[in-house]
């Protein structure tokens, strides 16, 4: 029964659109407010504090570039996490992987992973997943193990609500201090077209933090405002990491991969180009 609109101060003077058909759950957790609906053509679509976070036409991309980035950039991932992502999604995608051996994931609200497992069975698949392990909370942050993951992905929402300190420099040190060396870390990381200041943050923190390779790459998501949404990607000392250039071919025809169906958008082609940047981003990115 009419338009949802995404209006945000992230977003000043501009306003993404989706038809609503039906509101199918409403409600506030101890952290934001939470709102599923079934869109006339974008499938469901899940809300958060008033921003789109998933909708299930469109997330494949979103889901699959910000783990396949990272995880097809080194050899043999076996340690894996996730912080944030509590919808599944990229834990659908990270167990693609026949040598991971354990994923661990921090999700702030409990509330997010339960109406996903009820409204968005296609991405809660991911908590099937016999290596999953669920942490609610931010206290495993706190005390993070030190030199373990192999690879860390950051699938947050934006730095306005529960998000904020995930954009900050002891994150990123926290983040730095539990990879080995040559690990990776890929994080959610905006808009060049609305957030440049913001990536400029994020690029200058990452390249005091990471001394290994700090790349900014981006993709399409017709949901998200502007329409694209970027990634950081960094490794710390140690093996060299050449994020433009993926080192792994996920096969599609292994049974981890069949019974997650195939992939609908990344693709190695797809990686590399991902890194390609317009000028007026390349040159405030690569100068930092
Ligand atoms: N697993 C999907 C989690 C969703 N991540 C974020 C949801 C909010 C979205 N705002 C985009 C704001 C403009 N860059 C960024 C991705």
């Amino acid at each position: 029964p009419g338009w949802f609109s995404e209006m945000s101060p992230m977003w000043p003077g501009e306003a993404h659109s989706l038809k609503v058909e039906k509101i199918l759950y409403q409600g506030y957790s101890e952290y934001q407010d939470v709102m599923v609906f079934q869109s006339a053509t974008y499938g469901k679509v899940l809300v958060l504090d008033g921003v789109i976070q998933v909708t299930e036409r469109d997330e494949c991309a979103y889901q699959e570039m910000i783990t396949h980035l990272p995880l097809c950039s080194i050899q043999n991932p076996k340690k894996v996490l996730v912080i944030g992502g509590g919808d599944g999604g990229v834990l659908r995608e990270v167990s693609r992987y026949s040598s991971v051996e354990q994923i661990d994931i921090c999700e702030i609200d409990k509330m997010v992973v339960e109406v996903s497992k009820q409204f968005f069975p296609n991405l809660a698949i991911g908590f099937e997943d016999p290596r999953v392990n669920l942490l609610i909370g931010v206290a495993f942050l706190k005390n993070a193990p030190e030199g373990t993951y192999d690879a860390i992905i950051v699938d947050s929402s934006d730095p306005i609500g529960p998000a904020q300190e995930l954009f900050k420099k002891p994150f990123f040190e926290t983040v730095c201090m539990a990879l080995r060396p040559g690990g990776v870390v890929c994080t959610q990381a905006e808009s060049i077209w609305l957030h440049m200041h913001i990536i400029e943050d994020i690029i200058s923190n990452c390249r005091q933090i990471f001394k290994g390779s700090v790349k900014y790459a981006w993709t399409t998501v017709p949901t998200y405002p502007s329409g694209v949404i970027g990634f950081m990607l960094c490794s710390t000392a140690g093996p060299f990491v050449d994020f433009q250039h993926p080192v792994h071919l996920i096969d599609e025809n292994d049974d981890l991969n069949k019974s997650m169906g195939p992939l609908k958008f990344y693709n190695p082609e797809i990686h590399s180009a991902a890194f390609c940047l317009p000028s007026f981003a390349k040159r405030v990115i690569s100068s930092k």
